[in-house]
């Protein structure tokens, strides 16, 4: 399929270039412009892509740019541009230099794309989305984090291979921040519908989990340089997806709680979300534990913490 979307990643880097490579190759939509700060990168990465797409078979055309100019009119634009943490580090302490990065992306795309849909994908994330749709001021059903996507995806596989069964069979979804203390949803875990509780011990949920909060310090700490990008994109790329064929998929996805689950009303965190054409359809409300109830509040805490250091700025 090659729908009619306009699309504009921010941030040539391993996450951002690595999104246009997987929307040009399922075809998602005709154009997909690259945009960074540094001269030549997304314009070779681009055109690395496209000497590609004889082999892989597709018409998107990637164009990469330093222009803002170029990203005019965008429906969607991901933004991927800022630093990715170093072992040792927490995603946390990305926050003073990555808001200044994501404040003055987020002027341009409000300048040269008014309308579109914002997915935020730099860390620290939630705070992150928080400073897009400060800076931005669109509605709340327009700006989206990425964070829930990848860390269900996580989850997923770690629960397929401890069960030793196919990634298919296997539904999980992971909610609150994009911190240590995301929450996985046990409860809402299944093998073919079958709880995961009925497969595993508590030890081995615990483990599962451990390792899901975790998911991304481990990959870091594998990597010496840089952080996740290939699961990073398909979840970028999953949301993506659902949006411009308004398919209505049920996500985990970064988004302003409106008061649900008990959340503070301005507070951005992972919740579950419809994702159609106009961005963030409905927030889906699912029955929890009052323990899992208990995880969120805590995470949630920890992003009102976060946007709160966003704020002593002073640069919004
Ligand atoms: N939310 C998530 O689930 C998730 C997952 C992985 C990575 N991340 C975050 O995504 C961000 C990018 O990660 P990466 O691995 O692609 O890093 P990277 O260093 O490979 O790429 C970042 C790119 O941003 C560009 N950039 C910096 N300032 C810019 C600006 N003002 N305008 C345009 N471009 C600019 C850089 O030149 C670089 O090419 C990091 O903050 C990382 O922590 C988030
Ligand atoms: O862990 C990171 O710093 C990158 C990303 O947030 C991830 O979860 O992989």
């Amino acid at each position: 399929m090659l729908a009619n979307a306009k699309i504009s990643v921010i941030g040539a880097g391993q996450v951002g270039a690595t999104t246009a490579v997987r929307i040009a190759e399922k075809e998602l939509t005709r154009e997909v412009v690259l945009v960074d700060i540094v001269e030549g990168l997304p314009q070779g990465k681009a055109l690395d892509e496209m000497e590609a797409s004889p082999i892989e078979g597709f018409d998107t055309e990637i164009i990469g740019t330093n222009d803002y100019k170029d990203t005019e009119n965008s429906d969607i634009v991901v933004i991927t541009s800022g630093l990715p943490r170093k072992p040792g580090m927490s995603r946390d302490d990305l926050l003073s230099v990555n808001v200044k990065i994501v404040k003055e992306v987020t002027e341009q795309v409000a300048k040269y794309s008014p309308n579109s849909i914002i997915i935020v994908v730099t860390n620290p994330l939630d705070a992150m989305v928080y400073t897009a749709s400060k800076v931005s001021g669109f509605a709340d059903n327009k700006v989206i984090g990425q964070a829930g996507c990848l860390d269900s995806t996580r989850f997923k596989r770690f629960i397929a291979w401890e069960a030793g069964v196919s990634v298919k069979s296997v539904e999980a979804m992971t909610l609150g921040g994009h911190g240590d203390d995301m929450v996985p949803l046990v409860s809402y875990s299944t093998i073919r519908g079958v709880p995961i509780s009925q497969f595993f011990t508590k030890e081995q949920i615990d483990r599962l989990v451990d390792r899901t909060r975790n998911g991304g310090g481990e990959i870091v700490k594998l990597l010496k340089t840089g952080s996740a990008f290939y699961a990073t994109s398909s979840a970028v790329v999953q949301m993506i997806d659902s949006i411009v064929r308004d398919k209505k998929d049920v996500l985990p996805c970064a988004v302003k709680t409106q008061g649900k689950y008990g959340l503070e009303k301005d507070l951005f965190v992972g919740l579950p979300v419809k994702l159609g054409k106009s961005g963030i359809e409905e927030i889906v409300e699912l029955k929890m534990s009052g323990e899992e109830l208990k995880a969120l509040k805590v995470s949630g805490d920890h992003v009102k913490e976060l946007c709160k250091r966003v704020e002593e700025l002073k640069l919004l």
